[in-house]
Formats: C-alpha cells, structure tokens, sequence
C-alpha cells in the first residue's frame, strides 16, 4: 500500500460513535454555523417519510443540530412529496429550482439544485431509499466537519448488504462500486484508494467548496465530487467515516449497468493525461474495530500476436 494512503486511512478514518447530536449542536452553535440535509428523491414513497422523520426529531426538535431538511423531488410519479412534506421536509421540485437552467434527468441534477435551494454553511446528502436509517448517520457525517477545520468534504463508510428474493448477502451491495469504481479510482487515481464507499450517497461537505466544483447530472455524481474535490482542496481534507451498516433499495442489473455506463464517462472525462495506470488495488475487509485494506496486484502483461512469434509460413512447432 502507497505510504500516502497509508497515512490518509490513518488520519481521516473516524467513526460516528465518537460524537453526540448534543455536542455537535453545541459546536455548530459556538461557530456560527448552520446545517442543511438534501434527500434526492425519484419515486421513494416507501422509504421517504421515515428517514425525514427520524431526522427531524432527533436533529431539529431534539437536538438543534440540523437547520433544514430538503427533500428534492425528481418528478416522482408516487407520493414522495407528500409523504416528505408530512414528515416534515421542505419539498422542492427539479422542474422548479433555477428554472432558467431547464431540467436533466438523474441524481446530479437533484443534488445540484438541492445545493441551490438550500442555505447551510454545511450540506449533507442522505439517499431517500434507505432501510434501517439512523440519524447517527448525519451526526458522524457531521463530526470531522463541525471539529476540525481542515476538513472539507466527509464520506461515509459502511458495510452493504444485498437483499435479494432469496436472502440478504452480508457484503453483496455496492456492486458498481467494487466492479467499475474502485478499480478505476485505483488505476488512475490511486491517491484515492483509500475511501472505502467512493460511490456511496452518504456524505456532507462545506458549502464553500460544493459551490465550486461541477455536479455531474447522473449517477456519476459521486465519483466526479470526489475526484473533483480531491483536486480542489487536496485529499487531506477529505475524510470518511464509519457509519455501520447501509441497507437500501437495489436496482436491477441493467439499470446498473447503465449507471456504471455514467460513471465511466465521469471517470474518462477526469481521467489524468499523463502517467500508466497503478498496478495496486486496494480492497476492504470488515474488522471487529473497523475495516482492514488488502492490497492486490492487478498489473497485467500482453503476451505478443503469434505471427510476431512463429513464422507466417510454419505451422510446425519449434
Ligand atoms: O434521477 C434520479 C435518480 C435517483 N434519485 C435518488 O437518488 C438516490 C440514489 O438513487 P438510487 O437508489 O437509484 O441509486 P442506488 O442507491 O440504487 O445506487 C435515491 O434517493 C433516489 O431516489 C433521484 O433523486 N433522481
Ligand atoms: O455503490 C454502488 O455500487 C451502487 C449500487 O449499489 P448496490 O449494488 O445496489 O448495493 O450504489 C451507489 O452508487 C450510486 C452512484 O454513485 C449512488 O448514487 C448511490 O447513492 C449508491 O447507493
């Protein structure tokens, strides 16, 4: 493992448990600082209400940690809005936020115009289709940023399982994540090798830097804001942290295979334009205290076309 990433798994690994709404509250407050929560919404009916709910009972009425909660509606044809606003959100539509700018499709866009329609010193995002959601979540996102200055910009990590028809596979989840973007992160950008959850929807940053990087409109999103806030601000004021477990609604293959599609025109696109490839890959292994990186080597070699090799006109062995 690169020394650097070494280093940075060390010192900007933290995990939720270390900090309480309470004293977070209690520093957001000494800082003059304020909070904002952005759920991007397509059709999350089921799962909306409830993750809105918990936020703002434990966050707001609880403990004044959280400012506002924006639930950012992708013109859900379900009751997302109704069931957002209800639990106490402020509902705003894709189609309504910087209208002069029109509307794309995709989760970019939603978290792009949440970050416009939201006023807090600090933002975090939170997908609208988790399972199981704990307002820790958003106080462990919230750690680093609200005690160490340096800090810029806080990824979640977790463990994901895959529910499927026939069961839950304990570390299944985040397939595009370990079959596209781990690998590309690792190639190109292996000073990044280090995150965990690159592409998790988990994560929270200061406003001054979201404003200043591009929001890629699908769901290469996640990937971009890290590349692109890693080349902003340096990789050492980015963090993560463990948040646990992350269960959430899953897609199909297909529909997969199409967001891997969007997130290697995000990579390409970013891709440097000097320099090989990283022959390491880093993978991740749960711990009983936290996760372990386990370093592979990926580096291939090419074997030259046979014509190069046998004479065109023998087919004998020599
Ligand atoms: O065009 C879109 C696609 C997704 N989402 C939301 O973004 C989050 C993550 O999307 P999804 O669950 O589709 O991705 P996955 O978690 O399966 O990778 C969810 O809250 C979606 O409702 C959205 O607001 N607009
Ligand atoms: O991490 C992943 O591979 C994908 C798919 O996860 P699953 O295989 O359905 O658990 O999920 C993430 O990727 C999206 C693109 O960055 C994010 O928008 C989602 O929030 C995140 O769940």
């Amino acid at each position: 493992m690169r020394p650097d990433v070494r280093r940075w798994l060390s010192r900007r690994t933290y995990t939720a448990a270390s900090w309480t709404a309470a004293d977070l509250a209690g520093a957001k407050r000494s800082r003059g600082s304020t909070v904002s929560v952005v759920l991007p919404a397509l059709d999350e009916e089921p799962t909306v209400g409830a993750i809105v709910a918990a936020i703002h009972e434990a966050l707001v009425r609880d403990a004044p940690l959280v400012d506002e909660v924006v639930v950012v509606d992708s013109g859900s044809a379900d009751r997302t809005a109704a069931v957002a606003a209800a639990a106490g959100a402020r509902v705003v539509d894709t189609a309504t936020v910087l209208p002069a700018h029109g509307r794309v499709p995709g989760k970019g866009e939603a978290l792009w115009k949440g970050l416009h329609a939201t006023s807090g010193d600090l933002v975090v995002f939170v997908d609208a289709d988790l399972v199981g959601f704990d307002p820790q979540f958003v106080v462990g996102l919230l750690g680093p940023l609200l005690t160490d200055p340096g800090i810029g910009y806080v990824k979640a990590l977790y463990d994901r399982p895959l529910v499927t028809t026939e069961g839950i596979v304990p570390s299944g989840g985040g397939r595009v994540t370990e079959l596209l973007a781990r690998p590309l992160l690792n190639a190109w950008w292996p000073e990044l090798s280090g995150f965990v959850q690159p592409l998790g929807g988990e994560y929270a940053g200061r406003r001054e830097l979201l404003e200043r990087v591009p929001f890629v409109s699908g769901y290469g999103v996640e990937f971009g804001l890290l590349v692109d806030l890693a080349g902003l601000a340096g990789v050492d004021a980015l963090a993560q942290v463990d948040l646990g477990t992350r269960t959430h609604g899953h897609q199909s293959d297909a529909a997969l295979g199409r967001m891997a599609g969007q997130i290697l025109q995000t990579a390409i696109a970013r891709r440097p334009g000097t320099g090989s490839p990283s022959p390491e890959l880093l993978q991740f292994l749960r711990t009983a205290d936290g996760v372990e990186a386990v370093s592979w080597d990926v580096a291939v070699t090419e074997r030259p076309p046979m014509r190069t090799v046998r004479p065109a006109a023998g087919r004998g062995r020599s």
